[in-house]
């Protein structure tokens, strides 16, 4: 609840119904402006109506395609809050009078409430899948497949891989999710020389491959990962995929400056043969749709990624939509691996109860403990102490790296333990753990550092420079170069670390601790969660598994039995009517 009439959230002229949802702090100051204007041009005077226009606006802000009006009082609320909502199948009808409905500003379908644009986006990605999986299989020389497929995947422990790759050479669109160490990359790059064996003899040359992912970080991840899976297949197929370069979705796609235009559209496509998106869940809708006209309905189109990792930033969780929505489609476009040959049985069995909701038995796992997990009662003072002695060793050696120019063991210490926080801020967020490693690191070591930058200061850079080839995401340690000066080592893999003066990197926070979204795509070798309070909005079902998938061989959970089971009974909830519309079972009308 608002009390501060001068809070920069309180919409000042907001006036009835959308002044009390402003003040309960469920519409911000721009949700309530916005659905104001839209309001005004049309003359549509109903509250209800711009109330629901309002939530609308803010269902996108959060994350949803659409708002559901006969689920938007589920909305989660603090608790001294009580709002007065509209009567759903009322409210409804008065949506769908609007003149605001009628001169489709908005669209209505069913109960779900849509912007225009977002309308737009959702049918054309639906149309355009669908009109995929329509069209006739790809021919295949059978023979060169079960030659290739026996070559590639014919070991013991690929047949989960293997089915996966067959099914993606013989369609135009392939959805395949599975979770962390699942072997995803390594079945891609496998798949791309059946594709290119398949397309040599069909063409004669080899096909343009484009591998891509949406963020700058996970391009360059994707594009290391294919290239080291590529590297370690026989000489005739490593040849077959020639240079594997992984670019940005928007650098595909040719960015102009706006995410509504590119220069690689329905009229100007993309001329490659083969389209690989890895990391698919962090494409939002707006993206999906600009890819899916662009990519030629003559090329594989193979979309990759965990649909049960956190969604992207930006509004839609297409690649869960897809995954649900195409389950029963006769095409059978999807397939989910799910054996990670990463991690170990305790650490995957606890990520398959917490994927599959199964509250109980997450709790009930924890609690019997292991060798590799744990769950850690925050008011249990003496296990606190061991983390807190953990971190500060940590901090610790980051400092002795950092002092002794040693940058090998600085970005081990980095992988070796990552402390993830749901939160930026707060006692539970990651700047109040920040500042608790460096103070014990400083108490311990009598050296306090007041500058910004000193050695042994590990950095999460958050912005791009791709002159530079760094990106948001990555991650460093600062060292003291023998000549006095600082340098910024960053982690890059298998490969040797990138040494960088710190005035030059982009953005860049200190990272004794990162939050989950950060960790996205990252791993270490063990991994402390810290739960946020069970009331927390933050604490989800994809939070928390993200979180747990980061480690390879142990995890600590900090946090009580009560949150665990809160966060895996909450899941996040976006509105979206991608799946039933690729089911068929969308409500038309509006
Ligand atoms: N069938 C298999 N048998 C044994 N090891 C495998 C198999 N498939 C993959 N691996 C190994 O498991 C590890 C994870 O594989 P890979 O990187 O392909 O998974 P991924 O799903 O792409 O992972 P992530 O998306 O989490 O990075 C790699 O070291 C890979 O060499």
């Amino acid at each position: 609840m608002i009390d501060d009439r001068h809070d920069r959230r309180v919409a000042l002229r907001a006036q009835g119904v959308l002044a009390t949802f402003n003040a309960a702090d469920v519409l911000s100051a721009a949700d309530v402006h916005v659905a104001t204007r839209l309001a005004d041009v049309v003359g549509e005077s109903s509250e209800d109506v711009r109330l629901a226009v309002a939530l609308a606006v803010r269902a996108v802000r959060q994350g949803s395609v659409c708002l559901d009006l006969a689920h938007a009082a589920e909305i989660p609320l603090d608790d001294e809050v009580v709002l007065d909502w509209p009567e759903p199948t009322a409210w409804i009808r008065a949506v769908g009078a609007s003149p605001l409905v009628g001169e489709e500003i908005l669209r209505l379908e069913g109960s779900r409430l849509y912007l225009d644009r977002y309308w737009r986006e959702e049918r054309a990605v639906c149309d355009d899948i669908l009109g995929r999986l329509e069209h006739d299989a790809p021919v295949v020389d059978a023979d060169a497949l079960a030659a290739g497929l026996e070559r590639l995947f014919g070991e013991a422990t690929y047949a989960e891989q293997r089915a996966v790759a067959e099914s993606a050479v013989r369609r135009w669109t392939s959805v395949l999710t599975g979770g962390p160490g699942t072997g995803k990359t390594t079945t891609v790059a496998r798949l791309l020389a059946l594709v290119a064996e398949q397309h040599e003899l069909a063409d004669g040359v080899a096909p343009r491959i484009a591998l891509c992912a949406p963020t700058a970080k996970a391009a360059a991840r994707l594009q290391d990962a294919t290239v080291a899976a590529a590297d370690q297949l026989p000489d005739e197929d490593r040849a077959r995929l020639g240079d594997l370069r992984a670019s940005t979705l928007h650098r595909l796609l040719g960015w102009r400056g706006s995410n509504v235009r590119f220069r690689h559209d329905a009229r100007h496509r993309l001329p490659h043969d083969v389209v690989i998106v890895d990391e698919t869940s962090m494409v939002s809708l707006t993206h999906m749709a600009r890819l899916l006209e662009a990519v030629r309905p003559d090329a594989r189109l193979v979309l990759v990624g965990d649909a049960d990792q956190l969604a992207s930033v930006e509004a839609g969780a297409v690649l869960a939509d897809l995954v649900d929505g195409l389950a029963q489609h006769p095409a059978a476009p999807v397939s989910r691996l799910r054996t990670s040959h990463r991690f170990g049985e305790e650490i995957g069995a606890l990520a398959e109860l917490v994927r599959s909701g199964d509250a109980e038995g997450a709790v009930d796992l924890l609690r019997h403990g292991g060798e590799t997990i744990e769950l850690v009662d925050p008011e249990d003072q003496a296990a606190i102490e061991v983390l807190r002695v953990r971190l500060r060793d940590a901090g610790m050696a980051l400092r002795r790296a950092g002092e002794t120019f040693d940058a090998a063991a600085a970005i081990a210490t980095l992988d070796d333990h990552r402390l993830l926080c749901a939160h930026r801020e707060g006692r539970f967020g990651v700047q109040g753990w920040n500042r608790e490693v460096e103070r014990m690191v400083s108490d311990a070591t009598g050296v306090t550092h007041y500058e910004t930058w000193y050695p042994g200061r590990p950095v999460l850079v958050t912005a791009n420079d791709r002159e530079l080839d760094v990106y948001n995401g990555d991650v460093g340690v600062t060292l003291r170069r023998p000549d006095g000066g600082l340098v910024v080592a960053l982690a890059r893999g298998t490969h040797e670390p990138r040494l960088l003066a710190p005035t030059r990197l982009p953005d860049a926070d200190t990272m004794h601790a990162m939050t989950v979204h950060k960790s996205q795509g990252s791993q270490a070798r063990e991994v402390t969660v810290i739960m946020p309070p069970p009331d927390s909005r933050l604490l989800t079902r994809e939070l928390f598994y993200t979180a747990i998938t980061r480690a390879q061989d142990r995890v600590r959970i900090v946090g009580t039995e009560q949150a665990v089971h809160d966060a895996i009974g909450r899941q996040v909830q976006r509105a979206s009517g991608l799946a039933d519309r690729l089911r068929g079972t969308a409500t038309h009308g509006g």
